[in-house]
C-alpha cells in the first residue's frame, strides 16, 4: 500500500546549516513534480517561506501575509507554501502540523511530493511520529530524514566537543565550543537521519572534511550514507532528484531515533527542550544604509551569542530587496527581487541566539536606518 502514499521528505539540521538553500534548489530544479512545502521557523518572523516563493512555480510573491495554497479553482498551484512560524514543530505537532498534513492529505491528488523544512531547532522526532498518526500514516509516508550539517561549523567544534579538541580551539568561536545544547540537537539530529548532507564544503579544507566526516561515522550507522554538498549542487538536477523517492518508511523504525528530551522525561529528571534555552528576536527598521547595518550586526555577532541572523533591508534608492544572512560570525548579503509595487519598504531581521538583549541589539542597528517606518 506504501506505494500509494505521498512520499515526504523531512529536512532538519541546525540554524544556518543550509536547509533553506536545499529546498530552493529542488523547488528550482526539480520540475516535474508537483511539490507542496512546510516551513517551520524559530523566530516568530517568517524569513525562509519568503526565500522559497521566489522559487516556487505558480507562488507569486507578493504582501507578508500571504498563504498561496489554493488556486482560484480549488486545486493547489504546482508548489504551494505552508508556513509554521513562530515555535519549533516538535512542540506543536498536534495544533499545527497534523491539521496542515490533514488539508494536503484531501489533496492528496495534486501533490506527488511533500518537503518539510523543520526549524533549526526542532527535534525530529515528534514530528516523524506524527506520521504514525492514523489520518497521516493511511496517506503519507516519511521518504527519507535528510539531516543537513554545516560542514565548516562542525569542523570548527561548534557543536560537539569530540572533534579535534586543539584544533577546535584554535578556530572555534568559544562562546559555541563544547554547549551541551547544540550537541544534544546535533546528536538528535543525526540520530534521525536516513541521508546526512555535510554542507558549504566549499568552505572546508580537506583535514576539515576528513574530521567532520569522522564525527558523523561516530553517530550514524553505517548503513546512512553521507554526501559532501556545496553550491554545484543548486544546479545538479540528478543529484537533487536522487534525494526524493529514497523510500525509507522512516516512520516505521521510529525507535532509532534520539530525543534527549524524551529520555530526561523518562528518567524523572525536570530537563526542558534543549530550545527552551534559546531566545529570538525581531528587529524592525525603516530603510537602512547597508553598509552601516552590515558593520553594526558584524560588531553584534562578535560581541553577542547570536547564532543566525536573517532577513530583508531596504536601502535607499535600490529598487530590489536585499537578503541580509548570517550564520555565526560570517555575515553574507545579496538582492533578491523588487519590492513589490504595494509592498512597504522596510527593513526586518530576525536573531536567534542566548540570552538576547533584544533592546541593546535595536539600539545598535536602529544606527543604521535613515527613515522611520511607515
Ligand atoms: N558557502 C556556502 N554557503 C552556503 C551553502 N549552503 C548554504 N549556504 C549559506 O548559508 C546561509 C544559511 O543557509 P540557509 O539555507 O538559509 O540555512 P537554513 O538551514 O535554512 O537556516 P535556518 O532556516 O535559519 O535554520 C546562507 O547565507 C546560505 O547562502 C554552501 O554550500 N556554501
Amino acid at each position: 500500500m506504501r506505494l500509494n502514499k505521498i512520499p515526504a521528505t523531512v529536512v532538519t539540521g541546525f540554524l544556518g546549516s543550509g536547509k533553506t538553500t536545499l529546498l530552493a534548489s529542488i523547488l528550482r530544479q526539480v520540475t516535474g513534480k508537483r511539490i507542496a512545502v512546510i516551513v517551520n521557523e524559530f523566530g516568530e518572523q517568517d524569513i525562509d517561506s519568503s526565500l522559497l516563493r521566489g522559487c516556487a512555480l505558480g507562488c507569486e510573491e507578493g504582501g507578508e501575509d500571504e498563504r498561496p495554497v489554493e488556486g482560484e479553482d480549488g486545486g493547489f498551484y504546482e508548489n504551494g507554501i505552508y508556513e509554521l512560524a513562530n515555535g519549533c514543530i516538535c512542540c506543536t505537532v498536534e495544533e499545527e502540523f497534523l491539521p496542515v498534513m490533514k488539508k494536503l492529505v484531501a489533496r492528496r491528488d495534486d501533490i506527488d511530493h511533500i518537503l518539510i523544512e523543520t526549524s533549526g531547532l526542532a527535534l525530529p522526532k515528534p514530528l516523524v511520529q506524527a506520521f504514525n498518526w492514523p489520518e497521516v500514516r493511511q496517506h503519507c509516508t516519511v521518504d527519507a530524514i535528510i539531516t543537513v550539517v554545516d560542514g565548516p561549523a562542525v569542523a570548527a567544534g561548534r557543536y560537539a566537543s569530540d572533534v579535534d579538541k586543539v584544533e577546535a580551539q584554535r578556530r572555534a568561536d568559544d562562546s559555541l565550543d563544547h554547549d551541551p545544547s547544540l550537541r544534544e540537537l546535533l546528536d538528535d539530529q543525526l540520530s534521525a537521519a536516513d541521508l546526512v548532507l555535510v554542507s558549504k564544503t566549499d568552505l572546508l579544507e580537506p583535514a576539515d572534511k576528513a574530521r567532520v566526516e569522522a564525527l558523523v561515522a561516530q553517530r550514524v550507522p553505517e548503513s546512512v550514507k553521507t554526501l559532501f554538498i556545496d553550491q554545484t549542487l543548486a544546479t545538479d538536477t540528478t543529484q537533487l532528484e536522487a534525494l526524493m523517492g529514497i523510500g525509507a518508511a522512516s516512520e516505521e523504525n521510529i525507535d532509532r531515533i534520539e530525543n534527549h528530551h524524551d529520555r530526561h522525561h523518562a528518567e524523572g529528571a525536570h530537563h526542558d527542550h534543549a530550545h527552551d534555552h534559546f531566545d529570538s528576536c525581531v528587529i524592525r527598521l525603516g530603510e537602512v544604509d547597508g553598509d552601516a547595518l552590515a558593520d553594526r550586526l558584524q560588531q553584534l555577532l562578535k560581541t553577542h551569542e547570536i547564532y543566525r541572523a536573517k532577513g530583508f533591508a531596504a536601502i535607499p534608492g535600490k529598487p530590489m530587496r536585499r537578503v541580509i544572512q548570517a550564520v555565526g560570525e560570517r555575515l553574507d548579503g545579496y538582492f533578491d527581487r523588487l519590492w513589490g509595487q504595494d509592498e512597504p519598504r522596510r527593513t526586518q531581521l530576525v536573531i536567534i541566539g542566548k540570552a538576547l538583549d533584544s533592546e541593546a541589539l535595536h539600539a545598535a542597528l536602529a544606527s543604521a536606518e535613515i527613515a522611520t517606518t511607515t
